[in-house]
């Protein structure tokens, strides 16, 4: 190897909805993190390597910041932003393009001053005045000592190349930690979850009530059919018939289209067996939350 390969732990952070999952699964070009229109899908660490001729990066996604919530779920969510962001070695710090609020003055605070944070100005592409971008990037710029400013756009793909070069840069020195082929360090029991999560809160849209989560209670693999048992964990009984829906039908069409997916990424046969399963105030309890994987 030669002494030259930069390897490196990269955050990804920023509010909720403004396009991490999105910039994640464009920069390692797989799905391993979710995205969704609905905000706060992401509540794990999703480790996602890339590996290019000259460097690694190893990137954690963090949940957004909520403040409104003030429960267990959330103090564990950003106790777990913070243990992050000491850890890595670059913080990518992503916001909207011409949206510069309060939601990221607020995390300012929380960036480490000791790591260098390039700023994403991501959605270039919903710019409908090209010109409005100099004068918001000098007005961010006053903002917080970033390393970098780069503008690009997660779905297009514009501007991502240059983030690539750019952050490389600042990764240390060092052999690369995942073989090449490494997409993701989740196991596919965390990613079916991660799917089947993906499909409630696709599905239940407004409706989605606080505090809903998966539990896969076996996973099976019998050569290339997999069996997968799924709980939807809710926290109140009126939930229960929100997610099942009238005759069943909601439930089986989430089960439907997470079961597809299933079959897409793992590329075999999927059995997925759904049911929903009630455990008042479970979201208010860190034992419960951790025997759930949050972390
Ligand atoms: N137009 C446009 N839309 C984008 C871009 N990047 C992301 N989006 C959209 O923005 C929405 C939110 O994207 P996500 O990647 O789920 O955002 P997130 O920051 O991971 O959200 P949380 O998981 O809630 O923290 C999705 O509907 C994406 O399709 C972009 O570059 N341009």
């Amino acid at each position: 190897m030669s002494n030259d390969f930069h390897t490196g732990y990269l955050a990804v952070v920023g509010r909720p909805n403004v396009g991490k999952s999105t910039l994640v699964n464009r920069l390692i070009g797989a799905r391993v993190s979710i995205t969704s229109r609905k905000a706060q899908t992401t509540r794990h660490r999703i480790h996602g390597v890339l590996t290019t001729d000259d460097c690694q990066f190893i990137f954690v996604d963090t949940p957004g910041f909520q403040a409104s919530h003030k429960n267990a779920l959330n103090r564990l969510m950003n106790r777990s932003v913070s243990q992050t962001l000491v850890d890595v070695d670059v913080v990518l710090f992503v916001i909207e393009a011409g949206r510069w609020g309060k939601g990221e003055h607020d995390l300012l605070p929380q960036l480490p001053s000791e790591r260098p944070v390039l700023l994403l100005i991501n959605k270039i592409d919903r710019l409908a005045d090209k010109t409005a971008l100099l004068p918001f990037i000098q007005k961010v710029a006053a903002e917080y000592a970033f390393a970098e400013i780069l503008p690009l756009s997660a779905e297009s793909g514009s501007g991502i190349d240059e983030l690539l070069k750019t952050a490389g840069k600042y990764l240390p020195v060092g052999e690369p930690v995942f073989s090449a082929d490494d997409i993701t360090d989740r196991s596919e029991r965390f990613l079916a979850a991660e799917l089947l999560r993906e499909k409630l809160f696709r599905n239940l849209g407004e409706e989605l009530p606080y505090g809903i989560a998966v539990e896969i209670e076996k996973f099976e693999q019998e050569n290339d059919l997999r069996r997968i048992f799924a709980a939807v964990i809710v926290d109140k009984e009126a939930y229960k018939s929100m997610v099942i829906g009238k005759d069943g039908e909601r439930l089986k069409r989430i089960s439907t289209d997470a079961r597809r997916d299933m079959e897409k990424l793992f590329g075999g046969k999927v059995w997925l067996e759904t049911w929903v399963k009630v455990k008042s105030g479970w979201a208010d309890d860190e034992g419960a939350l951790k025997s759930l994987g949050y972390e």
